[in-house]
Order: C-alpha cells, then structure tokens, then sequence
C-alpha cells in the first residue's frame, strides 16, 4: 500500500488551517457504549466507533483512536481498530494512533514498522510514544516517520495528575525530563528544516516530531514548548481543561496545539446532530489558539 508523500507536520498544518486545531479521541469506553445502547463486545464497539467517526471525521483535522479500547476485546477488537483507521482516512482526517508505545531500540523497529508502515493496517498518519527508554530509543520510529511522511507524538508533559513526578524530576544536566524530551524533539524537526534548506527547499511550516503536552499539565522551569512541530494536548473537556488552560501553558507556542478531546464529544451521541453540535462547539472553543 503507496502512503503519503508530503510529511505529517505539513499535512497537518493544512488541516488545521482548512479545518480548525481540534481532534477527537475515539474512546470506546464501556460505559459510552452502554450510553449509546451498544453492548460491550466487538459488535457493539464496531458500531460506535465506525458511527463516531462517519460524522466527526469529515469535521476535524484528525481522529485519535485510542488502542487501549479495541485491544480489550482481543484479536477482533484490533481488527476492528484497523477497520477503523481505514475509515479515518475516508474521511479526510488524519489518524493519530494512541498507543502510547516505546521499548529498546530493536523493538522499536518492530513496533514502527506496525505503525508507521503503510503495509501494515494498523498504520497511523501519526503515533503516540513514551520517551522513557531514553528518547534515542526511538530512532527506529524517527527513521519510520522520515521514510513513510509519518509524525510522532512523544510524551512530554502527560495530563494525569501522577505524570510530574517522572516528567518535572532533573536530570543529571539539570534540565528536566520534560524539557530534555522538548529539547530533543525541536532537534529533529530543526534537522528536517535544515535539510530542506539544503536541498533547496522551503521548510515545512510544521515539523513532523511532535509533542505531547497535557493541557492539565504544568511547565517545569526551562522547559520550551516551542519545538516547530505540534503540540498534541489532551485533557481538554473531561479531564477539566480548556482553552484558556491550554493558552497559559504554551504561550506563543499556541499555533501549534492540536488539542484533544474524547468523552465530551462522545458522550454526545449517537443522535449524529448532537454529536456534530458537540464537535462544533469543541472547534469553537479552540479557535483562539489559532490567532497566536
Ligand atoms: O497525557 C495524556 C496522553 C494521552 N491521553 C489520552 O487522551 C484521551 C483523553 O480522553 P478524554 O476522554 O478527553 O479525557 C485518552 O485516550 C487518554 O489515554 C491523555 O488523556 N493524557
């Protein structure tokens, strides 16, 4: 299977521009499945995830399913996932996979190929990884992304209460994990802007190495989100954060928030009007980021 040719941070600066900085979290949890009438079984989670995305995904600029929520219904439940992602890009959004994965470098490889890969049908546009390997860890995913016009979303600041104790600690440089990973990301992109430079090209206006940066979250001091890449921030909506949260926490770096949103939007359904209502009023509430 042929994938992309123009690089995620290029592809998703244009989406957000044509389509607004909001992207909805498919999160079959059990609790909305019983909401919308569904079982908990694979019938139930095909039914509303496939709904959720036929009318959310012609709204926004990505989609992000969350892995977690079909692997829990076994082989079928991840068949129903990549099910899933082909239905994002029918769409026209953008699949962000939440899968959260990281490991040493060897089995990076292995997991980029799986999600990276467009031979593969778990293949995102984007992946979400865990840094705490040591962020050289995953090189295997970096090389992934440059060679299949992927993006990654590495975990720097996560939107859970526990996460500062790991993400706020120093390290033996003083910087803290937070602001390393930050660091390190900026880097990246910073390589692929140059490279273009050299090859005569106009950088990209995004990069392709992004961060996840919750929007419940705290800034450690030293810590610069502005790294030319997104800025993935969850937390939005259930986990209580807004817009002016998310402004606070990355300053000038707003341009580049994706922000993310899952059970508020969701739990609008399935009556699809007050599920687009519920979508609508998300993007609305995030437009601000945009102005900068
Ligand atoms: O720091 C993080 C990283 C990922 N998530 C994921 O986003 C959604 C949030 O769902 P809501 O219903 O909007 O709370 C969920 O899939 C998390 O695993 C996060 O919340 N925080």
């Amino acid at each position: 299977m042929s994938g992309p040719t123009q690089p995620f941070g290029a592809r998703l600066h244009a989406a957000m521009a044509a389509r607004g900085r909001v992207c909805v979290g498919i999160d079959p949890h059990p609790g909305l499945l019983a909401a919308w009438g569904l079982d908990d079984d694979v019938a139930g989670l095909e039914r509303f995830s496939r709904d959720a995305v036929a009318v959310l995904g012609p709204l926004v600029p990505a989609l992000k399913p969350q892995s977690a929520f079909f692997e829990r219904h076994g082989s079928r439940g991840v068949a129903v996932l990549a099910r899933v992602l082909a239905d994002v890009r029918e769409t026209g959004a953008l699949a962000v996979l939440d899968v959260k994965r990281g490991d040493i470098g060897s089995t990076s490889r292995a997991y980029a190929d799986a999600y990276l890969d467009p031979a593969s049908d778990l293949a995102g546009d984007a992946v979400t990884l865990s840094p705490f390997l040591g962020l050289g860890s995953l090189a295997p995913f970096v090389e992934a992304a440059r060679t299949h016009a992927g993006g990654l979303f590495v975990l720097a600041l996560t939107s859970n209460p526990e996460g500062a104790e790991v993400q706020h600690a120093r390290a033996a440089d003083g910087r803290s994990v937070a602001a390393g990973v930050l660091d390190g990301l900026r880097a990246l992109n910073a390589e692929d802007a140059a490279t273009a430079r050299a090859s005569g090209r106009s950088p990209d206006p995004l990069g392709s190495f992004g961060a996840v940066v919750g929007a419940t979250a705290s800034l450690p001091a030293g810590a610069d989100v502005a790294i030319g890449g997104p800025l993935l921030a969850p937390g939005m909506g259930a986990q209580g954060a807004d817009a002016t949260d998310v402004r606070r926490l990355v300053g000038d770096a707003s341009p580049a928030v994706l922000a993310s949103t899952s059970r508020q939007v969701l739990a609008a359904g399935p009556d699809p009007d007050a599920l687009t209502a519920a979508c609508r009023s998300a993007l609305t509430a995030a437009a601000p980021l945009g102005a900068g």
